[in-house]
């Protein structure tokens, strides 16, 4: 059991006045009662205790914690080091804790302005409705000026409060185009005026509640080390022991609210709040010591289609909620559910969610999200991609729940976002204004978009562009052969250092690359679904650390990703549809950034490439990348060397593993074992030969890695040119992929690409091949 700090009165809690002005400026109808305990103890308990409100949800609350049980007796050793080492941390804390440090005497209740204020050099945000506290965080971000799409929908969303399709390139800045609106409209709903007007219908439902909370005041609960506190909690990625809750506080700030003293000159002390409404108080700081408004709803929930986006979502979001007090959680597959279900007793405002994991949770009973029928602001990002397998049936199951009222789905503010929005819905305008029509091409998307619950006149902005990309990407193409593919991206990964991401089509692709290239001593990180989820957090981070780091990925890091300075995106397949390619590509040139695309296209991607092409209505072919052929027969020794120890490797291991497998069913099964059954691996002599060989195949590789590829021309090979040695030295733009493209891009000739809606004809094909030889 963990240990938990206890609060023992040794006193009466006193009752504290509030001016009633106050609460009906604020809007806080729900608050009875607000109480103070100034003579108390704390003390350690190693006793299981969970914070206060569990009354009503002790059914659900025992099947979580039977589950949250088993999962930690699974954790093992890993587990339990790292309990060990929390178990510390916590009580570090408690010492902090009872030492009770500095007192403060208020508590402020804040109304939020929604009216901008201007902020210097943050003026270009002016007419956009952006709230004071989210223009404070957008300038420690550096972000002074709105990117186009956010330019677009805020005044429609924040002002008109209109539902919005949004479509715009990739990294154009579309998390904070729906997610200041949603901060803003939680900020306005959590001080508004008009709470418990018998016309809202989401306080229709308000119940009566005797729900009370607890809040120590002291000082060493400094806002910042709070967030500290809860963000590790939140990235830990294992089960731990239960600890008490304790509530998110918000950074320290000042502003102009109202304020109630409820401490004396002096004094330490506890807050009581009381209140009868489906809201609670749950932040405080020390010095402003501001209390907010809590729903016991989630107000927003944003799906994603992938945990790592989903992650990254709640990542951006709380950065620029950090001055408002608002709590962000991500609900996703693959990491802890215990983890989560503490996060959600928080109460957070906002949350970014995976449908699998948050339909789980739903049909589990968990009691702030029962009530997620509730929610105001819905979004549903990377929305074509969440028609594909794997989501559809989970967010039909969701959407139809959210909007099973009528009067709740007419009052919620719904965004859709994606980049490649309009490539799925040739015609989204018309998917809206009827929905009944059917979408022949994509029937699915059709009607999710139908069961999404968008009002009658969503806001369509498109800022797509005819190409598809955006136009800081370079674009580039390599045609080889399907074998040559190798001797190509380790060309490209050799000459081109920098941070590169290679995306395959398939999970063994990725398995197969991911031996040559750790052969080649290229490092590289795999990414792909069959991974644990932790292991795939880690790998993001590496690579984001690595600024030559390689990243072998599948399409599950395709969207939205927004890994920092990305400089080549390589297709080592071409993708089988344009979204994917527009969005694979998108991980690079970002955010106004230049980055470079290139697909390696063998026999078998042309028809693909050429489908691509079409849908982006290129008439003329990507330019090809220049390969420096000098480089080549090294590079296909090494290549090669490494493929026969991974085939050699590969072989024996499977080998092994098929006779191991045998060998345990035969003893399972108490039966004889055929040895013709089992694969030959030889005699232990032979085994031991086999290891030496790859041994010595490895020495050798490891002796041609050593050197760098200008030594080799050095060294014999291609030593001269007019009997002179060639000055070899490698320049900067030389090493820059992007430079280099652009520069040979000038020199190229332009092919036209033949007409995709036609057949080819035999003529064509001919012709198709004669232009892939002459560029070869
Ligand atoms: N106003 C701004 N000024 C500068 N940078 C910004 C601004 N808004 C967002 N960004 C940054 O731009 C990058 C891309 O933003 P975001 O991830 O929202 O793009 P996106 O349009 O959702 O991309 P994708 O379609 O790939 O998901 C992020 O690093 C983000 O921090």
């Amino acid at each position: 059991m963990a240990s938990v700090i206890h609060v023992e009165p040794k006193a009466k809690w006193k009752q504290v006045k509030i001016a009633p002005d106050i609460l009906s400026k604020c809007g806080f109808d729900g608050l009875i009662d607000l109480q103070v305990l100034t003579d108390y103890e704390l003390i350690k308990s190693t006793k299981y205790s969970f914070a206060k409100d569990n009354r009503k949800q002790s059914v659900s609350e025992n099947k979580l914690s039977k589950n949250k049980e088993q999962a930690a007796q699974l954790q093992g050793t890993e587990a339990a080091s790292k309990r060990k080492k929390k178990r510390k941390k916590k009580a570090e804390t408690l010492e902090v804790c009872s030492e009770l440090p500095t007192p403060h005497k208020k508590i402020k209740l804040t109304t939020q302005d929604a009216a901008e204020d201007i902020i210097e050099g943050m003026e270009s945000w002016n007419g956009l409705y952006v709230p004071h506290d989210v223009l404070r965080a957008l300038k420690d971000l550096g972000f002074t000026e709105p990117t186009p799409i956010q330019e677009q929908v805020l005044p429609h969303a924040i002002r008109d409060r209109l539902d919005i399709i949004g479509a715009a390139e990739t990294g154009s800045g579309k998390t904070l185009a729906f997610g200041i609106p949603l901060i803003h409209s939680i900020l306005e709903y959590n001080n508004r005026e008009d709470r418990g007007s018998p016309d809202t219908a989401f306080d229709d439902e308000l119940q009566n509640s005797d729900d009370d909370e607890e809040f120590d005041v002291s000082a060493d609960q400094q806002g910042e080390e709070r967030n500290e506190e809860i963000e590790e909690e939140e990235e830990e990625l294992d089960t731990d022991e239960t600890e008490d809750i304790t509530n998110e506080m918000p950074d320290n700030e000042e502003s102009d609210s109202d304020e109630i003293n409820v401490l004396q000159d002096g004094e330490t002390g506890l807050v009581k709040v009381i209140d009868n409404a489906d809201f609670t108080w749950l932040d405080n700081e020390p010095d402003s010591a501001k209390v907010t408004l809590r729903s016991r709803h989630p107000l927003s929930l944003i799906l994603e289609p992938t945990r790592e986006l989903a992650i990254q979502v709640r990542d951006h979001i709380k950065a620029v909620a950090k001055y408002t007090g608002i709590q962000v959680a991500a609900i996703v597959g693959g990491l802890s559910q215990h983890k989560q279900l503490r996060l959600l007793k928080r109460c957070p405002e906002i949350i970014v969610a995976t449908p699998g994991r948050l339909w789980e949770l739903i049909q589990e009973g968990e009691p702030y999200l029962s009530r997620v029928d509730e929610v105001r602001y819905l979004v549903v990002d990377e929305a074509d991609r969440m028609e594909e397998k794997g989501h559809f049936e989970e967010l039909s199951k969701l959407l139809e729940l959210i909007n099973v009222d009528e009067k709740k789905r007419k009052q919620r503010q719904t965004f859709v976002f994606s980049a490649t929005l309009t490539m799925v819905l040739p015609g989204p305008r018309r998917v809206m204004k009827k929905k009944k029509q059917n979408n022949a091409e994509n029937p699915k998307l059709d009607m999710l978009m139908g069961n999404i619950g968008l009002k009658e006149k969503p806001k369509v902005i498109d800022l797509t562009l005819k190409t598809g990309t955006v136009s800081t990407l370079t674009e580039a193409r390599i045609n080889c052969k399907m074998e040559e593919k190798d001797y190509c991206l380790y060309y490209f990964l050799k000459l081109h250092p920098g941070r590169t991401l290679v995306f395959t089509n398939s999970k063994d692709c990725i398995r197969r690359l991911m031996s040559i290239f750790t052969l080649l001593k290229c490092h590289p990180l795999p990414l792909h679904a069959d991974m644990h989820q932790r292991q795939r957090l880690k790998n993001l981070e590496r690579f984001t650390a690595n600024d030559k780091g390689l990243l072998l990925a599948s399409d599950v890091a395709a969207r939205g990703l927004d890994i920092p300075n990305v400089q080549h995106v390589i297709h080592y397949q071409v993708p089988h549809t344009v979204e994917n390619y527009v969005h694979r590509s998108g991980r690079t040139a970002r955010a106004s950034k230049e980055g470079l695309s290139v697909m390696i296209i063998g026999p078998d991607d042309i028809k693909n490439y050429r489908k691509i092409m079409h849908a982006l209505n290129r008439s003329v072919d990507l330019p090809v990348f220049p390969i420096e052929n000098q480089y080549m027969p090294e590079i296909k020794a090494r290549v090669s060397l490494a493929r026969q120890i991974d085939t050699n490797e590969y072989r024996f291991a499977k080998k092994k593993h098929q006779n191991n497998w045998f060998e345990k069913a035969a003893k399972e099964i108490d039966m004889e074992l055929d040895e013709e059954l089992l694969n030959d691996l030889g005699n232990t002599h032979e085994q031991t030969q086999h290891k030496c060989q790859i041994k010595q195949l490895k020495a050798t590789l490891d002796g041609m890695l050593g050197q760098s590829l200008m030594q080799t021309l050095l060294i014999g090979r291609y030593p001269t040119k007019m009997g002179k040695l060639q000055n070899f030295q490698r320049t900067h733009d030389d090493q820059d992929a992007l430079k280099r493209v652009k520069k040979e891009k000038l020199s190229q000739k332009e092919i036209p690409i033949m007409d995709q809606t036609k057949p080819l004809n035999k003529k064509k094909k001919q012709k198709w091949k004669k232009n892939d030889k002459k560029e070869k």
